[in-house]
């Protein structure tokens, strides 16, 4: 019997498994596509770890929906630190250690969670989009129309496309809503589906929105399908340091899985 939780964040939903005995088959790839399955399973689209570190308050290991180990997850980053409090391995604040580096933490009063993602020091610009890494690597391209844009099609298309041969992509369409807020719909990597939210993905448009100019405030709100989230930093030397992705995230139910 496997103990599990389940978190989300704005959407964008996780089976959190408190790992710090190290028991879970982390090597058993079936096992984390089932558990994230909608239908055989618990359904999700990640699993994550929650482990211990000598030198951090904890661990995050991230699986994306497919059973495969993947790069940084922002919202993931987010529930994770919800699931901490909750276990009592942290109070308001921490500092953990994630795949793409070192990562601190704040929960507001209202609990919502602030997470320092990593600093950007690239952002590649093209005529019809942008890419960038986030911790997670983003293509971002304006569209019109976003409610009726085929996301799933032409996200599939691009996350497939020659371009990002071997490893990728995960794919953002953006539609201005106001200054400095923007709307997003994306299709991710791992899940190889439009999901609700992502993190990574909702930090890699605030920052090419306004790295190109249609943005000017250093505080932005992206509006995604699973509800607000909202992304600060500075820009020094063309860099974007102390990068803030600020949010909801709640715990849903906790269960045992029969494995
Ligand atoms: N949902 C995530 C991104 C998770 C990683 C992504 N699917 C990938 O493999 O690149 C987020 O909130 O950032």
């Amino acid at each position: 019997m496997l103990k599990f939780y389940k978190y989300q964040g704005t959407g964008n939903d996780f089976v959190m498994i408190d790992n710090r005995d190290s028991h879970f088959p982390k090597a058993n790839q079936e096992l984390i596509e089932l558990l994230c399955d909608r239908r055989f399973g618990i359904g999700a689209d990640g699993l994550i770890l929650l482990e211990n570190d000598r030198d951090f308050d904890f661990k995050m290991v991230y699986f994306n929906a497919d059973g495969k180990q993947s790069s940084m997850c922002g919202n993931g980053g987010r529930c994770i630190v919800a699931f901490a409090k909750d276990l009592g391995v942290i109070q308001n604040q921490c500092r953990f250690i994630a795949v793409d580096g070192e990562h601190t933490a704040k929960i507001s009063s209202e609990g919502l969670v602030s997470l320092q993602m990593i600093d950007v020091d690239k952002v590649h610009v093209e005529k019809k989009f942008s890419f960038l890494n986030t911790g997670s690597p983003h293509h971002v391209e304006v569209v019109r129309e976003l409610d009726r844009y085929g996301v799933f099609v032409k996200g599939k298309a691009i996350r497939e496309s020659e371009r990002y041969a071997p490893f990728g992509t995960n794919v953002n369409f953006v539609e201005q809503e106001g200054p400095n807020r923007f709307r997003i719909r994306t299709f991710e990597r791992g899940v190889e589906d439009e999901t609700l939210s992502c993190g990574t993905g909702a930090t890699a448009v605030a920052i090419a929105m306004y790295h190109q100019g249609k943005a000017d405030a250093n505080d932005i709100v992206i509006e995604v399908e699973g509800g607000e989230l909202s992304i600060s930093f500075d820009k020094r030397d063309n860099t974007y340091t102390n990068v803030y992705l600020t949010g909801p995230a709640e715990f849903v139910f906790q269960g045992t899985f029969n494995n």
